[in-house]
């Protein structure tokens, strides 16, 4: 299998990056991606190997829906742009960032209330903290931007570990909703067993693929959202493929992200309609794929990241 190098802007900032990097494979049952962020070690990058190659090579579940319900995810950027984002997304569910370096509480507060006035009547937001605060700053802020939201849906990692969301938790109203605490872990079950979370928050490739994470669903005893991980379409098919195969899904899922990269490597990038997203695996477009080729340095560098979750996985 040739696993082929893509590197794509981010017109705005994300996770502190601006570029999204990654590969694209082919398997017996159709193209997959493997798009490990680039600060993640060998032995981290595992999971997504599996999940690559599990997306290639085993048929997909049965799906039970034909459209995925989701989320805008609006970054920390200044309340305008926060604003516009949203009016320019046919979505009813919004993911806002929060506790973004370098930024305070101030700022989250103008951008939620920014978001709250530009969603529909009767729509929901939400935040992500990834892991931001400490326990007191988090129960102080999660009072106010729930003020400020009028209403939070639920509130993602607040900080950074399953024993402190556990404790935020049983201090606050808004649910909590565990991303980090569940991909990073080791142990996704862990927030189970504190009873750390009222929603498990779920990205199939760090948790090894489609069908280990449909397993985690079956066992973790909490709503799921599936979430990407800011894939081209080709990797976010899988997520919506496991959405779309989940027998219950109450939540909007935060898989309308390709609008946070310039370029893709189908011809139609999966954009939301309607607020949902459609269930289809789609096909590699070797002209799109012209487009956001790797040139041969950064081929290298990932064929050699290749080799090295290849050798951990033999170890
Ligand atoms: O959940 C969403 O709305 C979109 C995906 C998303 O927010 C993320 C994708 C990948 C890495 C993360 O920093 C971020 C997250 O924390 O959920
Ligand atoms: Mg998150």
């Amino acid at each position: 299998m040739q696993f082929r190098t893509f590197t794509i802007t981010m017109p705005t900032t994300f996770r502190g990056v601006n570029r999204r990097e990654g590969m694209v494979v082919r398997g017996e049952v159709g193209w997959a991606e493997f798009s490990p962020f680039l600060d993640y070690s060998a032995v981290e990058c595992v999971p997504w190997y599996q999940a690559a190659l599990d997306s290639a090579n085993r048929p997909w579940p049965d799906r039970v829906r034909d459209r995925v319900p989701v989320n805008i995810t609006v970054p920390a950027v200044d309340p305008d742009h926060a604003a516009r984002i949203v009016l320019g997304s046919t979505c009813r569910t919004a993911k806002v960032k929060v506790a973004e370096g370098g930024q305070c509480l101030a700022d989250d507060i103008a951008r939620v209330e920014a978001v709250r006035d530009a969603l529909p009547l009767g729509g929901h937001l939400r935040i992500d903290a990834n892991g931001g605060w400490e326990v007191g700053e988090a129960v102080k802020a999660i009072r106010k931007l729930d003020k400020a939201a009028r209403g939070l849906e639920y509130v993602e990692q607040p900080c950074a570990t399953a024993k402190e969301l556990a404790e935020v938790r049983k201090k606050v109203e808004v649910p909590i909703a565990a991303d980090e605490s569940i991909r990073r872990s080791g142990d996704p079950f862990r927030v189970r067993d504190l009873e750390a979370a009222d929603i498990a928050v779920l990205k199939v490739q760090p948790l090894g693929g489609i069908h280990a994470c449909y397993r985690i669903a079956e066992q973790i005893d909490m709503p799921v959202v599936v979430s990407s991980a800011v894939e081209t379409s080709i990797g976010l098919a899988a997520g919506i493929a496991l959405a779309a195969a989940l027998p219950d899904l109450p939540f909007a899922c935060g898989l309308a992200t390709t609008s946070l990269l310039a370029g893709d490597v189908v011809t139609e990038p999966l954009h939301p309609v309607d607020g949902c997203l459609p269930v289809i695996r789609p096909e590699l477009d070797e002209r799109a794929f012209a487009r956001v080729a790797a040139p041969e340095d950064i081929d290298e560098r990932w064929q050699l990241r290749l080799e090295a979750v290849r050798e951990e996985l033999e170890e």
